[in-house]
This record gives structure tokens, sequence and C-alpha cells, in this order.
């Protein structure tokens, strides 16, 4: 791998809580499972047992990546580096420029959300698949010599982890194998975005005024996401019975669930669960600041947001979105006005007494939780 090693400061994790909370029974995805040379080859026993889950929760973890706890932690080390080895001056010279492209690419400090009047306190570090061709625009200085190791690590996620996901989710929905992954891997079509996030421990009043929410109840916008499982428990998902529970940490594992894009690529069959980030339950972990190391994978830019007609599962849903599929937006239309609505305080109507709140995208009804 390029990059020195010994450059860059090693993370410890935090420690991880030893106290119980209402955690969330989530389904394990076992990737070794899925086999052949095109990954094509998946036991039925795991395309129903994970069919289920994600029709139902939404959220699984996934083991047997292929990656080791040492890669794993060498990411969370970059992360560390990308927040406290760069210069507030060349985070300020790479800032993403979130509203005038809804692309997050660069950096997004902290301020640029606002929930319920207050700032947030989240810094993030974001690579959409074109920044490895604009290195010199797109990476401080302090980064450079490691953006041959980030892009490696970026084509694994794509190339293997996705990869296979989409394998099983295509067999699902009783298509072929490649059927999703023929969506997705158009080279000059890839929009994934890469995240390193940093959660800084917001101030005791802050927290109060937020009630403990430092990131909104929301679903993701792409199609499926990869967050490395880390200690520190904050992140919740709304379950199907309508309780937040709290995400338990697996080490080594990736939490994996699903954004918009395949909820409406899959008529509505596969969930987009709401999920949010906490003050942490345990107190011992309150202190800690929170690193997260996140992979947002996407379909080809040009794919159209419209239930998949070949798929008899989809086609037994009978939904359709966007005026009855005559105004699907593309993964990218989609992606980009979503980023650019997204904590702004925007055209919302309040809903249910204040907990949650709607706002229209596209004509599609999008729900914030509080
Ligand atoms: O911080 C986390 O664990 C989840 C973050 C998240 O949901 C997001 O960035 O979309
Ligand atoms: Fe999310």
């Amino acid at each position: 791998m390029p990059g020195k090693l010994s450059d860059v400061p090693r993370w410890e994790y935090p420690p991880t809580s030893n106290k119980e909370f209402d955690y969330a029974n989530l389904e394990t995805l076992d990737l070794s499972t899925v086999t052949g040379d095109e990954y094509d080859v998946v036991p039925e026993e795991v395309v129903k047992k994970i069919g289920d889950a994600l029709a139902r929760d939404g959220f699984i973890y996934a083991t047997n990546h292929g990656l080791s706890s040492e890669q794993i932690q060498r990411q969370f080390s970059i992360a560390q580096l990308a927040f406290d080895g760069v210069s507030e001056e060349d985070k300020a010279r790479y800032r993403a420029k979130i509203l005038e492209t809804g692309d997050f690419t660069g950096y997004k400090p902290r301020g640029h959300w606002k929930l319920k009047g207050v700032r947030d306190q989240i810094e993030h570090f974001s690579l959409q698949s074109h920044a490895f061709g604009n290195r010199e625009e797109v990476f401080p200085p302090a980064l450079l010599p490691l953006v041959d190791e980030i892009e490696a690590f970026n084509r694994y996620n794509h190339d293997h982890i996705f990869r296979k996901i989409l394998s099983v989710l295509s067999l699902v929905l009783k298509l072929p194998p490649n059927y999703l992954w023929n969506l997705a891997s158009k080279e000059d079509e890839r929009f994934d975005l890469f995240r390193y996030a940093l959660y800084h421990p917001p101030s005791p009043d802050e927290d109060a005024k937020t009630d403990g929410v430092r990131l909104q109840g929301h679903t993701d916008f792409n199609a499926v996401s990869l967050l490395y499982s880390q200690p520190i428990v904050s992140l919740q998902v709304l379950m199907p019975d309508n309780v937040w529970r709290y995400v338990r940490h697996v080490p080594d594992a990736l939490v994996i669930n699903l954004g918009d894009a395949m909820h409406f690529i899959s008529g509505g069959y596969l969930k987009p669960t709401i999920h949010r980030v906490v003050s942490p339950p345990d107190p011992d972990q309150v202190p800690y600041r929170r690193l997260g190391v996140f992979y947002f994978a996407q379909f080809n830019r040009t794919t159209r947001l419209a239930p998949i007609a070949d798929s008899p599962v989809v086609r037994s849903t009978g939904k359709t979105f966007f005026d009855d599929g005559r105004k699907s937006p593309t993964a990218w239309e989609w992606e980009c006005s979503r980023v650019k609505a997204y904590g702004q305080d925007g055209q919302k109507k309040v809903i249910d007494g204040g907990h949650e709140e709607e706002e229209m995208i596209g004509g599609e009804k999008v729900v914030h939780y509080n």
C-alpha cells in the first residue's frame, strides 16, 4: 500500500461500552457465502434471510468482507489525520460546495446544518468518485501522499462489498444476480460517496436544546450505505414497531442500510430505514469524539429511479413514485436535490406534534424525524 504508514498517527478506538441498552436485533450477512467469479452464487437461505431483514428492518450487519482489523483501523487513523492533521485554513480552502453543487466532496465544517436553531457539531471530509481524478483540487497537502491508498479502499468497497450486496438484492428481487450491478458499474458514471466524519461532543446546553439529537432522523439518498462499526453507542434506527433502538458495536463488522434509490427502484419493497445519531446513553462515552468511516454506494448517475418492471417482486408491490413514474429522477438528480435541501430549515411542514417534518423534494414527500 502506498502512503507512509509511520506518518499517520494511529487512532485508538474509544472504550467499548459494557452496558446494556435497547439494542436493535439485526440480522447478519456473511459476505463469504457470496461466491463465484462474478459473485453470482448466493445460497438460497441467505437470500431469504437477508431479503426478509431488508424488507422489514432495512438494516443488517455484514461480516467476512475480506478487510482485516488492521486495514479498518488504518482508515480510522486516516480519518483522524484528515481532521487533526489539516489546518483550519486548509479545511476552508478545500471546503465542499454543498449548496452550490449538491456534491459533498471536500470539507463540511461544523454548523453547516441547523437543528432547532442549534448548529451541528459534525465535521466531514467527503469524496465522491470523481475526487480521485482531481487530486490536487480536492485533497489538502497533508493527505496527498495517502490518495492511492484511500482510492484502493474505495475500489474495494465498490467492486467487492457493494457488488456482493447487489447480487444478494438482485436475487431477493428474483432478478438475475448481476442485474443491479449492471445499473451501478459504469465506470464513467460512478458517484459513490466516501466519508470520514468527526462528531464533536456538543455542549450540555446545545444537547439540551436538541434533546440529544446530533444528526436528525433521515433516510439516506443513495442505494446502499456501508458504515464501519465503531465503539461509541449513538446510532439509532427506527424499528418496524416504531421504537428507536441503538445499533450495537460489532468490531470490524459493517452496518449496512438501504437508501432512497434502492427503495424507489424496488417499488418500495426494500426499506430505506430512518436512522439518527444521538448523545451516547453510556455516560462514560459522552466525552469522546466519535469518528466515522462511511461508504455511500450509488447506482450509475443516469440510472432512473423507477420500479424495475422485470422483477416480479417489484411488480407485486404495485407501488409507483414520482407522478406514477412519469417524472422519475435519475440517481444523480435525486441525490443532488436532497443534498442541497438537507438541514437548511427549508420549506417544511410540521406534523405529528413536532415529531416529524415533511418536505417535498422532486414531487416526493421526504419526512425528517426529530
Ligand atoms: O454517524 C453514523 O453512525 C451514521 C451517519 C449517517 O447516518 C449519515 O451520515 O448518513
Ligand atoms: Fe444516514
